[in-house]
């Protein structure tokens, strides 16, 4: 009797699809529209369910099984995308395939009902959004990008258009003259930007700054370790490489930030006596240079004493050569006039062709004399500890101090300084306070006072998060996949790119409240604590950690580290900072007899 029981059980599960063992079936079918236009879909059967993407909304799915013995009917919701709605009146699916086992589908029908959900309970929508007409498509878009709407409204205008923060959109560049498809799926939100990190489900070949790759000229010649993706053996060694150089410079961090930052609160104090105002970033952009050159090769490019020295030029030097490879993704801020007379100039000088490397040669050669003279044993280290030819180290290590570390905080340094000047006197006297109490109670500013700053942390976290240095990130889909937003989940074929802008994600109204509003204050506490893990800026969250077998900046902690301490050292010599956009208007020294102390 119980032996009759399995038996049958066995057989009507065999028959049903409902077995474990047979739990997915993989169906070819052919889709008919109403209009009669054929359609070549994939249809999934999973247990009661089915999928099927071609057409637009949420539908039932009812497939009828001939096989051997009986014909069963099974019915499941389905999701299906598409453009116009009107498509959706009763299409049919007619399947004919062999499933073995005896099964046959014969044919399935659609009516619109309830969506599909996936596992998680989100339902299941076509990626919105379109590519628009060839060329035009494309050209209108870029148009909206650079002079239109500039970012990050092309952005926002698009996810409340689709009413999704996933959505396929045209990025710039763009053909015929640089060789690049310019079609992404944006992700917007926290959920769906996390698939960027995924380096098992993103291919981050060639992605570093975008969907273009500048002539390999201004790497001398190699793909160097932003190109390159995990899977690939040199990211490896590069990877490691580039930790060992962050760690021989941990001893250097805190004389050579307090050294450049002192000269550059010289020239600020220099510049507000002598004209009322001083623009806050050109001593900032020199003093940068200095600490960050000094803490990773341990020479300043701008002292005319240090071999093949860049002496005061050196920021302009340096910029020469990274902009050419950053220009096609950048929105240049003019006002309506000078817009709308230099739109076509610009277009057509730097936005319609990638810039020849050789107008920057000259420059590129001096960044390139000046590491080689100066970073002689970590080029040595290089070839002895990690067998790399000393040429593709140099220029590794030159990308990463110049490109990666000096680019970086030559955004971050300044908004920093902007966002926090322009808080009220009451939060800059607590900041202060705060600074000069942990120095005081640390014996200096070292690394246990740095600790001892949450209010100083947060205030960095609040502005990584609303002006992240690398506002884009891209990776292309290693396989097909199923992104998911905090509404929806979309399919995504194997190959598609993915593109990712930061700022909307950072202003992600599900995980933080107010998310236009710069809340210094926002990462204290525990529930503060929980939200550091948002902060996006290394290309993973702040808390996890960089390995060689990710993406995440390698120097994610080097340069937290070095923003927390110009807001430290910033504080413990003034009590308020006031700043009028790019210039500091005024400065109040600390009033307190605490005098603070260096290492
Ligand atoms: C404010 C400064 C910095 C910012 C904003 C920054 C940001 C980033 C971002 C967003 C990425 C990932 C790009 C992508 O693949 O999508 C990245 C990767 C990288 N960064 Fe940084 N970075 C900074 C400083 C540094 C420093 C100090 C170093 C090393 C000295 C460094 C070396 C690298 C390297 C080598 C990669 C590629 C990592 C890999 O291939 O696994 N960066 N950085």
């Amino acid at each position: 009797m119980f032996l009759q029981l399995a038996v049958w059980k066995r057989l009507v599960r065999w028959l049903t699809h409902q077995s474990q063992d047979s739990a997915r079936l993989n169906l070819e079918g052919t889709i008919r529209r109403d209009r009669g236009k054929t359609v070549q879909e994939p249809l999934n059967f999973y247990k009661m369910e089915a999928t099927s993407i071609g057409f637009p909304g949420s539908t039932n799915l009812t497939a009828t099984f001939g096989s051997r013995l009986r014909k069963r009917s099974l019915s499941s919701s389905v999701a299906v995308g598409g453009k116009q709605r009107s498509q959706l009146l009763k299409p049919t699916v007619h399947v004919c395939r062999n499933l073995g086992r005896g099964l046959n589908v014969r044919s399935a029908s659609i009516s619109r009902d309830a969506p599909i959900t996936t596992s998680s309970g989100l339902p299941l929508r076509e990626v919105p959004g379109s590519y628009g007409l060839p060329f035009f498509g494309a050209f209108f878009d870029k148009i909206a990008f650079y002079w239109i709407e500039g970012t990050p409204n092309f952005y926002a205008n698009r996810m409340a258009q689709h009413q999704s923060t996933v959505y396929r959109m045209n990025t710039v560049p763009q053909p015929p003259f640089f060789p690049v498809d310019p079609r992404v799926i944006v992700l917007l939100d926290q959920k769906s930007y996390s698939t960027l990190f995924d380096v098992d489900k993103v291919e981050k070949a060639d992605v570093f700054v975008g969907t273009f790759v500048p002539d390999l000229q201004f790497t001398g010649g190699y793909r160097i370790l932003p190109y390159l993706d995990p899977s690939e053996e040199k990211h490896k060694i590069l990877k490691s490489f580039t930790f060992e150089v962050l760690k021989s410079s941990g001893r250097r961090v805190f004389p050579e930030v307090h050294a450049a930052l002192s000269e550059v609160f010289v020239k600020w104090e220099t510049g507000l006596k002598k004209n009322g105002k001083v623009k806050y970033n050109e001593a900032l952009s020199v003093g940068s240079v200095r600490l960050n050159s000094r803490a990773l090769l341990n020479a300043d490019p701008t002292d005319p004493d240090t071999k093949a020295t860049l002496g005061r030029d050196a920021p302009s030097i340096i910029k020469s050569w990274i902009i050419p490879q950053i220009i096609p993704m950048a929105v240049i801020r003019l006002p309506t006039w000078m817009k709308v007379a230099l739109a076509p100039f610009i277009e057509l000088l730097i936005h319609t062709f990638p810039i020849p490397y050789a107008l920057v040669k000259s420059k590129h050669q001096k960044i390139v004399a000046f590491v080689r003279e100066n970073a002689k044993e970590t080029l040595d280290m290089a070839e002895k500890q990690f067998g790399l030819d000393r040429e593709e180290a140099l220029h590794n290590l030159m990308f990463n101090t110049f490109f990666n570390s000096w680019g970086g905080l030559n955004f971050l340094y300044p908004s920093i300084i902007k966002r926090l000047g322009s808080t009220s006197e009451e939060f800059q006297r607590e900041l202060s306070a705060e600074v000069r109490k942990a120095i005081e109670d640390n014996g200096g500013l070292n690394p246990a006072a740095l600790n001892s700053m949450p209010l100083v942390q947060s205030a960095v976290y609040e502005v990584f998060r609303t002006d992240p240095p690398v506002p884009y990130q891209f990776g292309r889909a290693k396989k097909d996949l199923i992104i998911e937003s905090h509404t929806a989940a979309f399919r995504v074929k194997k190959g598609e790119m993915l593109a990712g802008y930061m700022p909307v994600a950072h202003k992600d109204p599900k995980v933080f409240a107010d998310p236009d509003v710069f809340n210094p204050k926002r990462f204290l506490g525990e529930k503060g604590q929980k939200l550091v893990q948002y902060v996006l800026w290394s290309n993973g969250r702040q808390t996890e950690t960089p390995t060689t077998h990710n993406k995440q900046c390698p120097g994610k902690d080097f340069i937290t580290t070095i923003a927390n301490l110009l807001v430290a050292e910033v504080y413990s010599r003034y009590e308020i900072l006031t700043v009028d956009g790019d210039t500091l208007v005024s400065v109040k020294r600390v009033s307190s007899g605490l005098k603070p102390r260096w290492l």
